[in-house]
Formats: C-alpha cells, sequence, structure tokens
C-alpha cells in the first residue's frame, strides 16, 4: 500500500476504515506494516474468525493470478514461495501453471490458487483465457529492467478486462532485487511507487535468489484476499455485529502470532497462531 501519511485512514473499498499501523511512515509497504503482523484485521472479521461465523470461507479456494513480462521472474517467486527452490536456468512458461497453497488465519482454513501465467507474447492468449475469476492481481517487474515496470499497465488492463476492477486486489512486486544496487534500486523504487498509486495497487519487491520478502508478500496476500472473503460472507448472511479490535502483539516482525493480550468485547479471546501455511 502507498503510505504517504502514516496515520491516515484509507479511503478505497479495501482499505477503509483501516489505519496504517503507527512508525509506517515510509512510502512502499514494508513487511512490519503487514496485516497479519499488526493484528489489525477488521472487528468484523476477527470476531466472525472467533465465533465461527465465516460460512463457507473455510471451504473456498481463492484464485490469484500472476502476470507480467517474460522473464521477470513470476514463476521463481511462486516455487520460492510454494516448494522453496530458486532455479536459475530460464523456462518459458507455456500457456498456464498453478500451484495451491493452504493456510489457516484466524484459525480458519482458507486455500489461495497461484496461476502462474506465460509472459511469451505467443503465449498470451492462452494464460489471458485463464485470467477470469482472480480475487487477486499480482502484476511481476524486474526492477532492473523499466521496460518491464512500464508495461504493468498494459497487463493490468488486460487482467482486468476479465474480472470486477472494483473488488479485485492489486499488488506491483517488483522481482530480481538481489540484482540491484541500492542506488539503482532507489530510483527504481520511485517509479514504481507512482506507478503502484496510479493503479491502486500495493507495491513489494522481492528477490526469489534470497527469498527477500517472498513468504512476508504471500502471507500478506492470503491475509488481504481472507479478509475480503470473509468481509462477502458477513455481507451475504446480513451480520452487522461489531465487536473490538483484538490486538495480538507479536515479539518482533514474527510471522507467527502467539498469544493475545487484549480481549474484544464480543467474544472470547482464543490464542494461537493467526496466519499459518499448512
Ligand atoms: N538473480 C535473480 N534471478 C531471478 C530472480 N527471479 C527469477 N530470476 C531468473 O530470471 C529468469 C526468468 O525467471 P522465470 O521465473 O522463469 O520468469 P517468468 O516471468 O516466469 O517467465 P515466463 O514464463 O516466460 O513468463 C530465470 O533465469 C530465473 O533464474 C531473482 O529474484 N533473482
Amino acid at each position: 500500500m502507498l503510505r504517504s501519511d502514516p496515520f491516515t485512514t484509507h479511503t478505497d473499498p479495501v482499505w477503509r476504515g483501516r489505519s496504517a499501523p503507527p512508525g509506517c511512515s515510509v512510502m512502499c509497504l514494508r513487511k512490519e506494516a503487514a496485516l497479519h503482523v499488526h493484528k489489525d484485521f477488521q472487528p468484523r472479521v476477527t470476531c466472525a474468525c472467533q465465533e465461527h461465523r465465516t460460512g463457507t470461507v473455510g471451504f473456498k479456494i481463492s484464485k490469484v493470478i500472476v502476470v507480467g513480462d517474460l522473464s521477470v521472474g513470476k514463476t521463481c517467486l511462486i516455487n520460492r514461495f510454494c516448494k522453496d527452490t530458486f532455479d536459475k536456468n530460464y523456462k518459458a512458461t507455456i500457456g498456464v501453471d498453478f500451484e495451491m497453497e493452504r493456510f489457516e488465519v484466524l484459525g480458519v482454513p482458507f486455500s489461495l490458487q497461484l496461476w502462474d501465467t506465460a509472459g511469451q507474447e505467443r503465449f498470451k492468449c492462452i494464460a489471458s483465457t485463464y485470467y477470469r475469476g482472480a480475487q487477486a492481481i499480482i502484476i511481476v517487474f524486474n526492477l532492473n529492467d523499466v521496460a518491464s515496470l512500464e508495461h504493468t499497465k498494459q497487463w493490468l488492463a488486460d487482467a482486468l478486462k476479465e474480472n470486477d476492477p472494483s473488488s479485485v486486489l492489486l499488488f506491483l512486486v517488483g522481482s530480481k532485487k538481489d540484482l540491484s544496487t541500492p542506488a539503482q534500486y532507489i530510483l527504481m523504487e520511485k517509479d514504481a511507487l507512482k506507478v503502484a498509486q496510479e493503479m491502486k495497487a500495493e507495491y513489494w519487491a522481492v528477490s526469489s535468489l534470497t527469498g527477500e520478502n517472498v513468504r512476508e508478500f504471500f502471507f500478506r496476500v492470503a491475509a488481504l484476499t481472507f479478509e475480503v472473503n470473509v468481509l462477502a460472507e458477513l455481507e451475504k448472511s446480513g451480520s452487522r455485529r461489531i465487536g473490538d479490535v483484538v490486538r495480538i502483539n507479536s515479539d518482533d516482525s514474527n510471522l507467527y502470532l502467539t498469544a493475545s493480550k487484549k480481549k474484544p468485547t464480543c467474544c472470547p479471546t482464543k490464542p494461537g497462531a493467526d496466519l499459518e501455511r499448512s
């Protein structure tokens, strides 16, 4: 998320009512700001999970598509997260491929289906037939190739033709961070943030070679997608109960949260991990 002011409340549909965590004064999203770390799921969502009012969310598989120019590192990004592997040899994706990942968010099972799509022009028309029904779109560019950043707008436009722009979550991901010098990275980040702002996408910079930010990024995708699904379920069931925010402090930036420090008013606090891969 683009955060020009650390304490502003976001007004677009995804962020409405949620404040940026204190201390997050940077322009691009840092892992300290991640939802699952700071435990600022919307109160309605936390409460619904604790009261087992999440309907079919636990049985659902949410589709996430990964798009971007050829060779920007889409396959490597998914493989780093799902298999913890990295292949330095380039093998073009032909059409599409997908991986399933299971999580547990606030005690509720949740699955993501990560669709790796081909960046090569000749496979694009096959890949685009799989864009439909995505809950999140990840647009990848190479941090060392400015043209790949420029092309992200077209990738987004194509993906949005098949999806509802008002409800889909957007992520702009700069890849191959290990290949940038700090000075090069700062320059590219400036441009990337502008593009992310225009797209209303959350910006992340990752390296699949070193693994930097990869896990944090996908946990973030899972947490936000989960939250949107629970809210949709609550809308469907007409639930209007609002609970207090339950804040679970993690010792550091540890992703696995352990104990609740504050009890919500509407439901008992249940200690346990908030977001885990299973
Ligand atoms: N140094 C470095 N190289 C990377 C990184 N990610 C990917 N690569 C390399 O970049 C090349 C392309 O990676 P892929 O993941 O296959 O790219 P892709 O976007 O899936 O390509 P298409 O399938 O053609 O769309 C490979 O040689 C990878 O080893 C990274 O984080 N760091």
